[in-house]
């Protein structure tokens, strides 16, 4: 993998992290950061707790103890939409789309969070709204056309094979213009040529967008692969963080995977 770009400062800072569901504890005193530009992934076993971690990062769930730094500024509570106006856009691990709407007007889903003009004014389609939704579109068939979709623009979501729908699900949270993107294992049931694929868009974005990208997946060589930096989970705890070569090395790493059918 060849990387030009040039890792930034740190613009999210996750400092002594623990949520807990009644008894359970999903996340343990859990530190680490994401510099801008980079792809930072989280990897562990079954339950180690990524999904409850993204789920912190974008305001799903609050955490019981630790501080949230982003772009500088401390994080209080805060829900998904206001997370989602900083700049903060994610994908599921289940596909979360409209599955009876077009995949044009799924993606514009994704320009929310940009609208301004008031529904009366675009229910007229009169000046500022209109201006402002060639404004969208404009955005939208750029993200089609950087994602190679312009062939299903018309076809309605749920008709599409899987890898494809992954691919209109990422082209949603672009359509947003996140500076921060965080990906749910975006490679998740796809075969060999779709995970190519989806690694190589995953790339293109971190490269011509500059967005920093955060991503669980359970596939290592794509980890290994595409990743700047890996920090490791295993039953709500951070067992391993560093580059890709690091984290491989860490006995407590080896030891952990070697337990768990991954
Ligand atoms: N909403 C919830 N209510 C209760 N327990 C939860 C909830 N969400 C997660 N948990 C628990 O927290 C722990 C961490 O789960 P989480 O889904 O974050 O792990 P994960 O690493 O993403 O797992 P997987 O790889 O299987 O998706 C698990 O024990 C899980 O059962």
């Amino acid at each position: 993998m060849s990387k030009q770009r040039q890792i930034g400062e740190v613009i999210l800072n996750l400092q002594n992290i623990s949520l807990a569901f009644g008894g359970v504890k999903a996340l343990t005193d859990i530190s680490f950061d994401v510099k801008e530009h980079e792809i930072r992934a989280i990897i562990g076993p079954n339950g180690a707790g990524k999904s409850s971690m993204l789920n912190v990062i974008n305001g799903v769930y609050h955490p019981q103890q630790g501080d949230i730094t982003f772009r500088g500024e401390k994080r209080h509570a805060m829900n998904p939409t206001r997370v989602a106006h900083q700049g903060i856009a994610r994908t599921f691990q289940n596909i979360a789309l409209f599955k009876g709407m077009t995949v044009l007007d799924n993606i514009m889903t994704g320009r929310n969070t940009r609208m301004k003009s008031g529904l009366l004014s675009h229910a007229l389609w009169w000046g500022p709204a209109r201006n402002e939704e060639i404004a969208h579109r404009k955005r939208v068939e750029e993200v089609i056309d950087f994602l190679e979709i312009q062939h299903i623009r018309k076809t309605p979501v749920g008709r599409l094979p899987y890898g494809l729908q992954k691919r209109v699900e990422l082209a949603r949270a672009l359509a947003a213009e996140p500076s921060l993107l965080l990906l749910d294992e975006p490679m998740a049931g796809m075969n060999v040529e779709e995970k190519q694929d989806m690694c190589r868009f995953v790339l293109d974005v971190n490269d011509q967008f500059g967005t920093t990208i955060v991503l669980i997946e359970h596939d290592m060589g794509v980890v290994m692969d595409i990743s700047d930096r890996v920090v490791v989970l295993d039953y709500g705890k951070k067992i391993g963080d560093g580059t890709p070569d690091e984290v491989m090395a860490n006995p407590d790493v080896i030891k952990a995977y070697l337990g768990t059918s991954h």
